[in-house]
């Protein structure tokens, strides 16, 4: 099993995801700026990886505080999960997080020394809860993959899988457990420009798993549905809105209309942490742009004219309409039901 967060000799470790697949590196953090400076730069990406990281680095902020007052100490961590929320706007799992470390603080009696032991405990608790819980949606989704045919051929975008959770991932958890339950032939794998996660990531994450996978550039997957080679598309998710609206990977909704337009059902698995419920509707999540050098070169190379202008937005939002089941690991769900989790 992957698991791209690792807690060892008091000190975190991070799978460096920006060398996969050229090369499996663990990277040390140890105190809260290395760990924004790791989810800002993408050491540790993915929505819920993101959650996990951020609750070791308020941790981490907190063994930095030096005060015996509860005050002075609540008023620093605050601080330092001002600075973890700087790091990148679209997933909702870090706020989740940072909110329940800060909250966990507020509410422990005791002196600090014990509320930092209590801290490391919870960020503990997230990391080992979100391995169970995408297990969990693995096994739910399985009950609502199509019937037929038995041996399915998926098609995924981005790196929803293990390295971009505390483990097993969410739609590469269901495509997991869909392997295991032989329900699985192949996965296509998107390539998922511009910073090629599904290439990289999902295509590494299935080698390392005997699942066979292909991977396809993103403009070829309707070419893919038409030809009649995907029998089901399942995605993760960044930020759901209380209405189903849903945030994640760029060209996430582009493959939602193209299955729409050749009747393919289009998943989002995704745990209840990554659902907003504060907002109303996918109009309201806030988009990270990224730096535009992620569009016009791969790698050191430079694909582009000089005087070009550039526009980088990470993440889509995926009408609720377009979603045939939201998978959680309390169960799969219309998106327009989702209220029953609040
Ligand atoms: C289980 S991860 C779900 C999403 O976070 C994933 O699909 C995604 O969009 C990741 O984006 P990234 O920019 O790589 O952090």
């Amino acid at each position: 099993m992957i698991y791209p967060i690792l807690w060892q000799d008091d000190s975190v470790f991070l799978i460096d995801q920006t060398r996969i697949p050229a090369e499996y590196r663990l990277v040390k953090i140890d105190r809260i700026e290395d760990m924004a400076h790791g989810i800002k730069t993408m050491i540790v990406r993915g929505a819920p990886a993101i959650g996990v990281a951020a609750a070791y680095g308020m941790y981490l902020g907190a063994r930095e505080i030096e005060t015996d007052n509860k005050s002075i100490f609540l008023e620093k961590l605050a601080f330092f999960g001002q600075q973890l929320r700087q790091t990148r706007p679209t997933a909702v799992n870090l706020f989740w997080a940072i909110d329940r470390m800060l909250k966990t603080a507020q509410e422990t009696e005791g002196t600090v020394e014990q509320i930092k032991t209590v801290l490391l405990e919870t960020a503990k608790t997230i990391n080992q809860e979100d391995i169970q819980t995408c297990q969990a949606i693995g096994d739910k989704g399985l009950e609502v993959l199509p019937p037929s045919p038995q041996k399915l051929r998926i098609l995924t975008h981005c790196n929803a899988g293990a390295l971009a959770t505390a483990g097993y991932g969410t739609a590469l958890g269901v495509i997991r457990s869909a392997w295991k339950a032989e329900r699985l032939v192949r996965v296509y794998a998107d390539e998922t420009r511009p910073r090629l996660q599904g290439a990289k990531l999902t295509a590494w994450e299935c080698v390392q798993e005997g699942i066979p996978v292909t991977v396809i550039t993103d403009n070829m997957a309707a070419h893919c549905m038409k030809k009649g080679m995907i029998d089901a598309v399942i995605v993760g998710a960044d930020r759901i809105a209380a209405n189903g609206d849903t945030a994640n990977k760029i060209g996430t909704y582009s493959l939602a209309l193209v299955a729409k337009a050749h009747q393919i059902p289009f998943f989002v698995a995704a745990p209840l942490s990554t659902i907003d419920f504060q907002l109303a509707t996918g109009a309201e999540i806030t988009i990270e742009e990224r730096d535009f050098a992620e569009v016009y070169q791969v790698g050191d190379t430079v694909l582009t004219p000089p005087g070009v202008d550039f526009y980088n937005p990470a993440f889509d939002v995926t009408p609720a309409e377009l979603i045939t089941k939201i998978i959680t690991e309390y169960g799969a769900v219309n998106p327009g039901d989702l209220k029953q989790f609040q």
